[in-house]
Formats: C-alpha cells, sequence, structure tokens
C-alpha cells in the first residue's frame, strides 16, 4: 500500500515520517511534491510537520494554496484516508478538510514534551487498532496548537464523534482539551501530538507505531477506498 507523504518549503518531519511508514512492512512511503496537481497511485496521504513558509501569515495557511492541496481535497472527498501531524493539522483545518482552528498556545510558548492522550475512536483509518479510551504518550513540539472552535460547532464534532484525541493534561488550553479531530465520515484526521517520533520499541513503548499499523489494517481490509488485491481479513 502506497502512502504518499507531502513536502512542502520548511516541512521538516518528513523524513521521521517516511521511517515511520516504511517500518510497517506492507506500507511503501512516495514523496508527493506541494507543485503536484494530482494523487495517483496512492492509497493514503500524510501531511507531517514542521514550518511550512516558515508559519508566516497563520501557520498553514499558504501552504493550504498549493497545487497539491486543491488535489488532496479531492482525494479526502473520494473517501481516502488523509492524516495531518501537528503542522500538517494545521494545513487540514485552514484548507477546511477539518473544523476548527489552531491558535497560539495559551502560555504564548513552544512547547516540546512527552503528552499522554486519550484515544477517543477506532472510526478512522489511523485509530482502527487502538480501542476506545486508550490512553497513549507521543511527543508534542508547537507553538500554534491551541484547538478552537465556537460552541455550536463544539456541540456538532463532540456529538458527531469527531473528537479522536484528547489531552490528559491540556498542555496548551485547547477548548474540551482536544488534540486531534476527523472529518464527519472519519477518513480526514488531524492531530497535533507527533505518532512519528514514538515508532521504536527500543525507548518508551511505540505507541506512534499504532496509526501506521491501524493505517495498514484499513487499507487491507477496505475500509477505505481504492483497489486493493483480495486480502484475508487481518485482525
Ligand atoms: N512540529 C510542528 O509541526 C510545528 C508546528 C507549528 N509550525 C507550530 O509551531 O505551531
Amino acid at each position: 500500500m502506497r502512502v504518499g507523504i507531502v513536502q512542502f518549503p520548511g516541512t521538516n518531519c518528513d523524513f521521521d515520517t517516511w521511517e515511520a511508514v516504511r517500518s510497517v512492512s506492507g506500507l511503501e512511503p512516495s514523496w508527493l511534491s506541494y507543485q503536484t496537481d494530482s494523487v495517483r497511485e496512492i492509497d493514503a496521504v500524510i501531511l507531517p510537520g514542521g514550518f511550512s513558509y516558515g508559519d508566516y501569515l497563520r501557520t498553514g495557511a499558504m501552504a493550504a494554496q498549493t497545487p497539491v492541496m486543491k488535489a488532496i481535497r479531492k482525494f479526502a472527498q473520494e473517501g481516502h484516508p488523509v492524516l495531518g501531524i501537528c503542522n500538517g493539522f494545521q494545513i487540514l483545518v485552514e484548507t477546511g478538510l477539518l473544523p476548527g482552528a489552531l491558535l497560539i498556545n495559551a502560555s504564548r510558548s513552544f512547547i516540546c514534551e512527552d503528552s499522554p492522550v486519550v484515544s477517543l475512536t477506532s472510526r478512522t483509518p489511523f485509530t482502527s487498532i487502538i480501542p476506545e479510551g486508550t490512553r497513549i504518550t507521543l511527543p508534542i513540539a508547537h507553538q500554534e496548537g491551541r484547538y478552537y472552535l465556537p460552541e455550536d460547532k463544539l456541540r456538532n464534532i463532540e456529538a458527531s464523534g469527531q473528537v479522536v484525541f484528547r489531552y490528559a493534561n491540556n498542555p496548551n488550553g485547547s477548548i474540551h482539551d482536544i488534540a486531534g479531530v476527523s472529518n464527519p465520515e472519519g477518513n480526514v484526521v488531524g492531530l497535533m501530538p507527533h505518532p512519528e517520533r514514538r515508532i521504536r520499541h527500543s525507548s518508551s513503548p511505540p505507541d506512534g507505531l499504532l496509526f501506521f499499523e491501524s493505517l495498514l489494517i484499513s487499507l487491507r481490509n477496505r475500509m477505505f477506498q481504492r483497489t486493493a488485491p483480495d486480502l484475508p481479513l487481518l485482525k
């Protein structure tokens, strides 16, 4: 299964994301340039973290205007899996593929630390093997990660199960402790923590691997689109 990893000027978590995808046998990483205007022969897309366009204007605002995002909007609307990590989340919000906005942290400083989060739904292709209510720990590294949505819209995403992750100890002032959300269909997910930075068995538990293993299983089981060969269902 081929996973497109998007590179914008200023992306800096692209190689870590490549390694994370490659570490799951059955997933094959592939670069997608910001200049590409079509997404072909790709089963899923990941927008990695970083500082696209130097975070000028608003984080993710300029990346949202690139040709590749036009193609990714179509890809997402067709039901394919799309994951935005940190700056990738900021870009998906700016593109309108995910609800809300990411504001400067309540502390107004850059926060870089491990952060426990609770996974709230296994209804997305990136959390399909994570039981609801599971607490995992992932690194965070951002200055503009304070999730915000007006009260009425917040009620909607809570009611429709679009809150995918909540911080156990809210580090940045996010409303309702929200660390990650999905679109109503569940195929587009964005989160501020970095699963690609927690994939090795040697250090702390490799909680980040669960995202990439979930993706493989979801794609193999055709929970999300595109022509996969006839393979037995995996558990
Ligand atoms: N690690 C990242 O993706 C950084 C996110 C973003 N540029 C911020 O500081 O808010």
